[in-house]
C-alpha cells in the first residue's frame, strides 16, 4: 500500500497506493511509517519524497474507517505526521490531483510542498462532521494566518494550486511531472537546516483584534451553520491555533475532535458523502444499470419556453460548452429572456472566473430551430394541454432519436411521453429554481423510457454540476410527492391553533433554510392554487359546513385558496403568509391581518385554537413526509434511502447534518416514527397521510436495520405486491 525506492541516488521516494483516492487507510499510515524509517536509517537518502500513484496524492483518511472506532487501527496519524515533521532529512510533498483532509495535513507535516498546477487542496472535514484533528487546525493558521486559515477550515472548500501558492500553503508550482520537480527540489534542498522548515514551532501571524474577528466569525458561522456543530468547533480550534503554544492547541484539537467524532451529525453526514456517490450508480426496476447502459454524446441541446426555469436550464446548458438553442414564442418573453439570460451567464462568469459562455447559444421564435439538436428540454408553463401540443410538435420536427426531455415538477411523463413517434425517448428532467444554480436534477424515467436515455441525461446532469438522481414516473416523483403532505400538515396545524411563524421557526430550528411558509411565499401560493383548481379541489369561498374541510373523503384545508382569492400570491404581490415592505421583496415580516384571518377562519369552522408545541410541528410534517418516503420506496419509485434523501438534502434545504429525511427516521428509531404516526393517525382519521405505511411497519417488524440494509425488507416488501 507504499512503494518505497530511491531515485537520483540519493532521494527516498514514497509512493502511496491505495485506491481510489489513496486515502489513509490502516495499511497505509503502517506503510507510511516504515517508509519514512527505512529512508531516515539509510545513509545514502539525504531527502525524501511523499506522492501518490496515479495522479492523486491522497483524500484524506479513510472515512469508512469512521464508522466504529473498532475500525481505528493500525498507526495514528498524529505522530505518523510529527515524525516525519520531525526528520533530520528534508521530506518534500509532491502534490498531483489534490491533498485533502489528513492528505493535507500529511503534506503540512512534511517541510516542503509542491503542487501540480491543476492540483486542489483542501481541509474538508466539516463537510464530514469533523474538524482537521491531525494537526491541520493548528498547522495551517500558523502557516498562511489565521483570517485565510478559518476560511479554508469553517467552509471546508477546495482551493487551486495558484491560490495556495499566493496564500504560502505550497512552495512551489510545477506544470508537468511533479515528482520529478519534487526530486529535483529535494536534491537542492538536501543537508539544509529544517529549523524553519517545521511549521508546529511557527508562531500564528499575529492579527490586529483578534477577539472581534473571531467574534464575528463565530457569528457568521452560526447563522450559516443552521445547527451544525462542526463548524463551530473548528473556530474554536482555530482560536487555539491563535492564542495557545502548539502542544495545548493540539490537546484542545483533540478534546474537540472527541466529541466531533461520535455525534451523530457526523454520521449524518458521512452518510451523505457515500449516499451522493450511490445515487450515481443509479438502477431502474426493468434491471437496467449505471454500468451497463450506455449514453452517446450531446453537442446540440435546445430548451422550450423562456420563462424563468427555461432561462435557468439555457445558462445551465450553455455552461457545459455545449451548444444551445433556445425557443420562446412570444415576443414580449422572447426579448426579455435574452437579455435576462446574457445577465446570468455574464454573472456567473464573474463568479466563476471562466469565460462567457455566450456564443454557444441561438435564440429562435419558431420550433423550427430545433430540427438538428441531439436534445430538447420542454420547459413551457405547468399546462398538462399545452405540454402535449409542445411534444406532439417535437415529435414531428425533431429527428429521429432526438431525446425529448420535459421540466414538468409534477406532471406524468409517460403521458406526455405518448405524445410523440418514440415514447422510449423520452423523460423528465426536474430541475429546481434557479435552475443554473440549485444542484439537484431528478431525472424521472417512465416504463417505457429507455435505459441510453437515462445515461444520457444522468451524464448530463454531471457535466452541469448537477447531482442527478434517477426516480420513477409518480405525481410529483419523489421530492413533490413527499412535500405535500409535510404541507397538507402545516395547514392543518394553521388550522388547529399555530402561526405561520411558529411553525417555520420550529422547521428552521430543526435545520430547514426556509420554513414551510416562507418556501410557500417565495415560490408563489398561485401556482398550487392553479393546480388545485384543475383537479376540481377549490370551492369559492373555501365552502361552507361539514364539507368545506373534506375533499374525496380525506381532510382538506381550503386556507391557500382563500388566501389567493384575496390575492395574496407570496413575496410577488408583497402580501402571502407574511408580508413583505413591497412586492418582490424578500424579507418576510410577520402581518398581523393572519390572526384575525385565521380567527374568523376557525370561528366559521367551529375549530378552537389550542397551543402546537414545536415537537407536534416536526412530529407531524416530518413524519407524514418520512411515511410518504416509505411509499415511494414501497412503489419502487425511488431505488433506496439514499436518493431520497440526496434529493431532500440538495433540493428542499434539508439540514444535511440530519443526514435526509430517511436517515433521520433512522436516528430517530424507526419505532418511535411508528408510534407517533399511529398516535396522529388515530387523532385524525381523516388524514390518511398519517396512516403507517406497511414497508415502516415490516421494517420495526425486522429490528429496524440501519438504512443501508433497508434494501432487502423493500425486496421482499415489493415482492409481495
Ligand atoms: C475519539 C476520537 C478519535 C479521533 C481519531 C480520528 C483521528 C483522525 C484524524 C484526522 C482527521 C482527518 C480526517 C480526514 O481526512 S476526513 C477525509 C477528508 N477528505 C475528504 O473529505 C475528501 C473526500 N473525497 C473527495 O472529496 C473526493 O473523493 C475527491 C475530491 C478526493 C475525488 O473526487 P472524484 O474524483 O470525483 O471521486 P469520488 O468522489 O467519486 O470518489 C471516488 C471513490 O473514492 C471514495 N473516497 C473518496 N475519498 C475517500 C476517503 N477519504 N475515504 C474513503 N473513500 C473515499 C469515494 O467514496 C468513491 O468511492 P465509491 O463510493 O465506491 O464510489
Amino acid at each position: 500500500m507504499t512503494q518505497y525506492s530511491r531515485v537520483s541516488g540519493s532521494v527516498g521516494l514514497i509512493t502511496l497506493k491505495n485506491p481510489p483516492v489513496n486515502q489513509l487507510s490502516a495499511v497505509v499510515r503502517h506503510g507510511i511509517v516504515d517508509t519514512v524509517q527505512k529512508a531516515l536509517s539509510d545513509p545514502k537518502v539525504k531527502s525524501v519524497v511523499i506522492c501518490g500513484q496515479n495522479g492523486m496524492f491522497c483524500g484524506g483518511a479513510d472515512i469508512k474507517e469512521f464508522q466504529t472506532l473498532a475500525n481505528m487501527r493500525g498507526p495514528p496519524l498524529i505522530p505518523m505526521i510529527h515524525s516525519i515533521e520531525a526528520a533530520d532529512k528534508p521530506v518534500v510533498a509532491a502534490i498531483e490531483g489534490g491533498a485533502f483532509g489528513g492528505g493535507l495535513e500529511l503534506a503540512l507535516g512534511c517541510h516542503y510542498r509542491i503542487a501540480h498546477s491543476k492540483a486542489k487542496v483542501g481541509l474538508p472535514e466539516v463537510t464530514l462532521g469533523l474538524l482537521p484533528a491531525a494537526g491541520g487546525s493548528q498547522r495551517l493558521p500558523r502557516l498562511i494566518g489565521v483570517p485565510a486559515a478559518l476560511s479554508l477550515i469553517t467552509t471546508g472548500r477546495h482551493i487551486t494550486a495558484a491560490e495556495a501558492l499566493q496564500l504560502g500553503l505550497v512552495d512551489q508550482v510545477a506544470d508537468h511531472n511533479t515528482v520529478d520537480a519534487a526530486v529535483k527540489f529535494a536534491l537542492s534542498v538536501a543537508g539544509q537546516s529544517l529549523d524553519a522548515r517545521r511549521i508546529s514551532n511557527f508562531q500564528c501571524p499575529p492579527v490586529p483584534n483578534m477577539d472581534a474577528l473571531f467574534e464575528d466569525v463565530m457569528q457568521k458561522v452560526r447563522t450559516t451553520a443552521r445547527g451544525a456543530i462542526a463548524p463551530i468547533a473548528c473556530v474554536q480550534a482555530v482560536r487555539a491555533a491563535a492564542t495557545l503554544p502548539y502542544t495545548q492547541g493540539m490537546q484542545r484539537e483533540k478534546e474537540l475532535m472527541a466529541t466531533l467524532f461520535t455525534s451523530g451529525q457526523a454520521r449524518a453526514l458521512q452518510y451523505c458523502f457515500f449516499a451522493q456517490r450511490v445515487v450515481g450508480r443509479w438502477s431502474m426496476p426493468s434491471g437496467a444499470r449505471w454500468d451497463t447502459s450506455k449514453g452517446r454524446p450531446i453537442h446540440k441541446a435546445a430548451v422550450i419556453g423562456l420563462g424563468t426555469m427555461g432561462r435557468g436550464i439555457t445558462v445551465a446548458l450553455a455552461q457545459t460548452g455545449l451548444s444551445v438553442v433556445a425557443v420562446e414564442t412570444q415576443e414580449k418573453q422572447f426579448m426579455e429572456a435574452k437579455k435576462a439570460v446574457s445577465n446570468m451567464l455574464e454573472r456567473g462568469a464573474k463568479r466563476s472566473g471562466k469565460p462567457l459562455a455566450h456564443g454557444k447559444i441561438t435564440y429562435s421564435q419558431s420550433l423550427q430551430a430545433v430540427a438538428d439538436v441531439d436534445l430538447v428540454i420542454e420547459a413551457v408553463f405547468e399546462d398538462m394541454g399545452l405540454k402535449k401540443k409542445v411534444f406532439q410538435q417535437l415529435s414531428a420536427v425533431c429527428k429521429p432519436g432526438t431525446f425529448l426531455c420535459t421540466n414538468t415538477s409534477t406532471l406524468d411523463v409517460d403521458e406526455l411521453a405518448s405524445q410523440t413517434h418514440q415514447p422510449e425517448l423520452v423523460v423528465g428532467m426536474h430541475f429546481f429554481a434557479p435552475a443554473h444554480i440549485m444542484k439537484l436534477l431528478e431525472v424521472v424515467y417512465g416504463p417505457r423510457s429507455s435505459p441510453e436515455l437515462v445515461a444520457v441525461v444522468m451524464e448530463l446532469g454531471k457535466k452541469m454540476g448537477k447531482v442527478s438522481v434517477a426516480v420513477g414516473n409518480c405525481r410529483g416523483f419523489v421530492g413533490n410527492r413527499m412535500l405535500k403532505p409535510y404541507r397538507d400538515q402545516a395547514y392543518f396545524l394553521l388550522e388547529e391553533g399555530a402561526t405561520p411563524q411558529l411553525i417555520d421557526q420550529a422547521l428552521e430550528e430543526f435545520g430547514f433554510a426556509m420554513g414551510a411558509f416562507k418556501v410557500s411565499d417565495l415560490s408563489g401560493l398561485d401556482v398550487g392554487w392553479k393546480v388545485r383548481k384543475e383537479e376540481g379541489l377549490v370551492q369559492p369561498g373555501g365552502g361552507s359546513g361539514k364539507s368545506a374541510r373534506i375533499r374525496n373523503g380525506v381532510r382538506y384545508s381550503p386556507l391557500g385558496d382563500l388566501m389567493c382569492e384575496q390575492g395574496r400570491f407570496g413575496q410577488k404581490t408583497g402580501r402571502g403568509w407574511y408580508q413583505y415592505d413591497k412586492p418582490g421583496s424578500r424579507d418576510a415580516r410577520p402581518d398581523p391581518w393572519m390572526h384575525s384571518f385565521l380567527e374568523e377562519y376557525r370561528a366559521r369552522h367551529g375549530l378552537v385554537a389550542r397551543r402546537i408545541s414545536n415537537q407536534e410541528v416536526l412530529e407531524r410534517c416530518l413524519y407524514a413526509m418520512i411515511n410518504e418516503g416509505f411509499r415511494v420506496l414501497e412503489d419502487g419509485i425511488a431505488a433506496g434511502p439514499e436518493d431520497i434523501d440526496i434529493i431532500y438534502v440538495f433540493g428542499y434545504g434539508w439540514p444535511r447534518h440530519r443526514g435526509g429525511p430517511m436517515f433521520y427516521a433512522n436516528m430517530v428509531g424507526l419505532e418511535i416514527v411508528l408510534e407517533r404516526l399511529e398516535h396522529y393517525a388515530q387523532a385524525n382519521p381523516d388524514m390518511p397521510t398519517l396512516q403507517p405505511c406497511s414497508l415502516l411497519r415490516k421494517l420495526v417488524a425486522s429490528g429496524s436495520p440501519p438504512v443501508n440494509k433497508w434494501k432487502e425488507v423493500i425486496k421482499n416488501v415489493r415482492s409481495q405486491l
